[in-house]
């Protein structure tokens, strides 16, 4: 079903050309009236989603409607709601897409340079688009990332303020904060660099804390190089493995972690990868914070596939 406003963009007798797709309960679930309003005004045709999957198929039906723009106002979850609606539509490659951060962490809208809403209509008014990547784990779609591994319960247990604050950070940290109650997941993950001649692939295999997979994400920069992983066509792979010595963790401790120096850390891009769990109980994992389970996970990406709007001082280093 359908739900809609009544206030229809004039001249859209055939179809509106550009589309609202809002979550009214994300973030703090009071920005629907004022989302509203801004959009209208700039003739997007709003609709309201009412229950989970909702913005999944209204990015369906926009899709079937040839609706060039869309724009989404939520967080994560809701963006990859609406990047799943287009990929079962076989349309990400039709469509512009906006995001107006209304979620509570909202890392996707933030790596693209998209901080509050009122830079999200900026953004909009702006009207500078990039091409990125998305990522891929058995055809459903991830944007900025997929976790496996303790993900599960870093997932839940991540407190919003902290993901403001951290970023993708947040689920390192609770990660390691639930260690004393958690063993590792053993996998084995097979990483394929580089696509044609001269590929490669190397075998990972151990008892893992956590296995992040970033596409739009960015890990702080370590002595790497400082470009973006979002319109490069590879996945920036980080493997957290055995335990740290110790028992409680802090927030000042991310770089040495990231350093090697307190737990081993494999980071490495991929173009392709798979994580297979080693025991009978299946893998759980997230995509853009949604949770999943598999007994493998075949993922991949797809270069420069989705045309988003983005900051413009931004839009020079994506
Ligand atoms: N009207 C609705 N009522 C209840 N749940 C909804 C509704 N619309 C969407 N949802 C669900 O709300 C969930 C959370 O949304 P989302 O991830 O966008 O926000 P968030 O968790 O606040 O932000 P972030 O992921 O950026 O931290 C999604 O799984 C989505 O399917």
């Amino acid at each position: 079903m359908n739900r809609r406003t009544d206030e229809r963009h004039p001249g859209s007798a055939d179809g509106p050309d550009r589309v609202l797709i809002c979550n009214p309960v994300s973030g703090s679930g009071d920005h629907a009236p004022a989302i509203r309003s801004r959009a209208l005004e700039r003739g997007f045709d709003v609709r309201e989603t009412e229950a989970a999957g909702d913005a999944r198929e209204f990015a369906r039906d926009a899709a079937a409607e040839d609706v060039p723009l869309l724009a989404v106002a939520g967080g994560d979850g809701t963006v990859n709601e609406v990047v799943s609606g287009l990929a079962d539509a076989d349309t990400l490659e039709a469509v512009d897409l906006a995001v107006i951060p209304t979620g509570t962490a909202n890392l996707f809208a933030r790596s693209l340079g998209v901080d509050d809403v009122d830079s999200a209509f900026e953004v909009l008014d702006g009207g500078v688009r990039r091409r990125i990547d998305v990522g891929f784990v058995d055809g459903r779609p991830f944007v900025n990332t997929c976790l496996a591994g303790l993900s599960a319960e870093a997932n839940t247990a991540t407190p919003g303020e902290l993901k403001r604050r951290l970023g993708v950070f947040a689920y390192v940290l609770t990660t390691l904060r639930l260690l004393p109650e958690y063993e590792g997941v053993p996998l084995r993950v097979t990483i394929e660099q580089g696509e044609s001649a001269g590929s490669s692939t190397e075998e990972w295999r151990g008892s893992a804390l956590l296995v992040l997979v970033g596409n739009a994400f960015r890990l702080p920069n370590v002595g790497r190089r400082d470009r973006s992983t979002v319109t490069d066509g590879l996945l920036e792979v980080t493997i957290l493995e055995e335990r740290p010595s110790i028992e409680s963790f802090n927030e000042g401790m991310i770089s040495k972690l990231l350093e090697g120096e307190l737990t081993p850390v494999t980071r490495i891009e991929a173009s392709a990868l798979s994580i297979e769990g080693l025991e009978d109980e299946p893998v759980a994992f997230s995509l853009d914070g949604e949770l999943l389970a598999a007994a493998t996970l075949e993922i991949g990406v797809r270069e420069r596939c989705l045309s988003m709007y983005v900051e413009s001082s931004n839009a020079l280093t994506l």
